[in-house]
């Protein structure tokens, strides 16, 4: 197997047992050593992505874009084909469509084509979409993206896909089934919303490389605003184009599976895909070219009514709008031309955001942290502006502070399922507590309490709670010598222990101490408190 074969493995660790083929991945080896003779199989993954961009109004109307408005309500004359309408392209999609194109390394085209594809459905009712076939926006990209591997999942493994075109088109209405009535409603809100369509070339081999792809691309596209990505509410939407076979021969006929809604459920649906087209193989029979929906209750693929070979499209350029031309920059726009009304490279280049992918490098540079920390930090929204604010307010080393936000912050707000920013406790109210372990007011077993109690009663500050609860991390010289007086005095068995050279037994002496002054204590200095009155 080659390089990228050998790392691709599948999630579901099912396929392993149920099937003789495999799909390219790590456990080949061993299964190869069990069925020497049987050639294998790979599989092949390639996805299709609509990204809903995040604009005030739609792609050729002003009809305002909003999914919590009573149906029908944003709909003008043009989403709703009235004949005489027309389209007027919206500068703010183009532009979107640009920054894109531009964080995913793509070729921009100076000037991209409109066309028409149609198909009847109710929901779109010119009986067309105006999408870009012949000449999209953005050509020639690429996304790079990582995974862990290993049995600590701590390994990273960065690959990349190319991305083929990213083309401008319009989103369709929404059908609604009323199954009680037995009658369809149709809904033109989201009619005309602006789509950035995103197709990659068949490049990836399983659900885990695709997850992690669609991951990294929803965060590039959050950073830059121009999606808001959220897979549960369509804002993108993921078709897996999957098919399998051997290594150095054509590729397989393809199925495309569609209604996913989530990350997981993309993985899922791709092994599964996958494991079911090398059976069908394997059994003799032969992969239809079909549209599939994934059933996420049941976790397996379904044949959708529609045949993908009897559709056609019916291609034809849009009469209604002329070549849509973007320009390098100032000196290449036209004579005469008002170049705030046109989209400029150089300037939309100038404010393309850090990415995902430098936010983490410059985590772990500047910070020395550990290199999945800084995956975790950009994962969760606001997380690194959380941590970095922490960092700021507190003289602690950022190698500590990620320790608390990484385990009090983030596995209080897991349990409960809530977001950075519902997040009880401040970034100032947490460097408050850093900052009183630093400084020796608080132990940091101390703080772990703490912590628990400003989550509970983050109305209170820090210092109130210390103080009701009595925590304030005994300092006095005096009384510490006392309690460890009192500990070796009863201690007397483990004290000759530890004076026959057995040292570990210390150990037993300041959990007891820990116990007594209930996590109070520096154990460093307990610990030559002790060795001071046993030796
Ligand atoms: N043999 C294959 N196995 C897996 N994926 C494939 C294979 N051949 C093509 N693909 C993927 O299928 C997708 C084709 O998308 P494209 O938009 O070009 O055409 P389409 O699916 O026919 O059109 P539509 O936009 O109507 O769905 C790409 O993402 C490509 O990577
Ligand atoms: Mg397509
Ligand atoms: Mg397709």
């Amino acid at each position: 197997a080659n390089k990228s074969q050998s790392l691709c493995h599948i999630g579901n660790s099912n396929f392993i047992i149920r099937t003789t083929w495999t799909t390219g991945c790590k456990h080949q080896h061993q299964l190869n050593t069990q069925i020497e003779s049987l050639p294998q199989m790979v599989g092949v993954v390639g996805l299709e992505i609509h990204a809903q961009i995040h604009s005030k109004s739609k792609l050729f109307s002003g009809s305002h874009v909003s999914f919590s408005d009573p149906p029908n309500s944003l709909v003008s004359h043009f989403d709703a084909s009235l004949p005489g309408t027309l389209p007027v392209l919206n500068r703010r999609c183009v532009e979107a469509a640009v920054l894109t194109g531009l964080a995913l390394n793509c070729t921009i085209n100076k000037k991209s084509l409109f066309d028409r594809k149609h198909y009847f459905y109710a929901d779109m009712p010119a009986g067309y979409q105006i999408t870009q076939q012949r000449l999209p926006i953005a050509v020639n990209g690429t996304l790079s993206y990582s995974h862990f591997e290993g049995r600590k999942r701590n390994h990273v493994v960065t690959k990349s896909v190319k991305i083929k075109q990213i083309q401008l088109e319009q989103d369709s209405g929404k059908s609604l089934h009323d199954d009680e009535r037995s009658q369809t409603l149709i809904d033109l809100n989201r009619a005309g919303v602006g789509l950035m369509e995103l197709v990659m070339e068949p490049e990836m081999c399983c659900g885990e490389e695709a997850g992690a792809a669609v991951r990294e691309l929803q965060l590039i596209l959050q950073a830059l605003g121009t999606c808001q990505a959220n897979m549960a509410e369509g804002q993108l939407r993921v078709d897996a184009n999957v098919s399998v076979h051997h290594p150095g021969e054509p590729l397989g006929v393809r199925t495309e599976v569609k209604n996913i809604n989530s990350v997981r459920h993309l993985a899922k649906a791709i092994d599964y895909e996958i494991q079911r087209q090398m059976e069908v193989l394997q059994s003799g029979g032969t992969v239809l070219n079909e549209t599939r929906a994934f059933d996420s209750k049941s976790g397996i693929t379904i044949p959708m009514r529609d045949k993908e070979g009897l559709q056609d499209y019916r291609f034809m350029p849009e009469p209604n709008l002329p070549p849509l031309f973007v320009y390098e920059s100032e000196a290449s726009v036209p004579a005469g031309a008002d170049s705030t009304q046109l989209v400029l490279i150089d300037r939309l280049s100038s404010q393309l955001p850090e990415l995902p992918s430098v936010t983490r490098t410059r985590l772990v540079e500047t910070y020395g942290i550990l290199r999945e920390h800084s995956f975790t930090l950009v994962n969760e929204d606001g997380l690194v502006d959380y941590f970095e604010s922490v960092v700021k307010m507190t003289k602690t080393e950022p190698r500590k502070v990620i320790g608390w936000v990484m385990n009090e912050l983030m596995g209080n707000l897991n349990l409960q399922n809530l977001k950075v920013s519902q997040s009880p406790v401040s970034p100032c109210a947490l460097a408050e507590m850093i900052n009183l372990v630093r400084s020796g007011h608080i132990s940091s077993s101390t703080a772990k309490k703490v912590f628990q109690e400003m989550w509970k009663t983050p109305e209170k500050t820090v210092e109130q709670i210390v103080k009701e609860q009595d925590l304030w991390m005994i300092n006095d010289k005096e009384e510490l010598r006392q309690i460890c007086q009192r500990i070796v005095d009863s201690h007397s068995e483990e004290v000759q222990i530890i004076r026959g050279g057995n040292k570990k037994v210390l150990n037993k002496l300041m959990g007891e101490i820990q116990k007594e002054t209930k996590g109070k204590t520096n154990p460093l200095q307990v610990k030559a408190i002790l060795e001071e009155m046993i030796f």
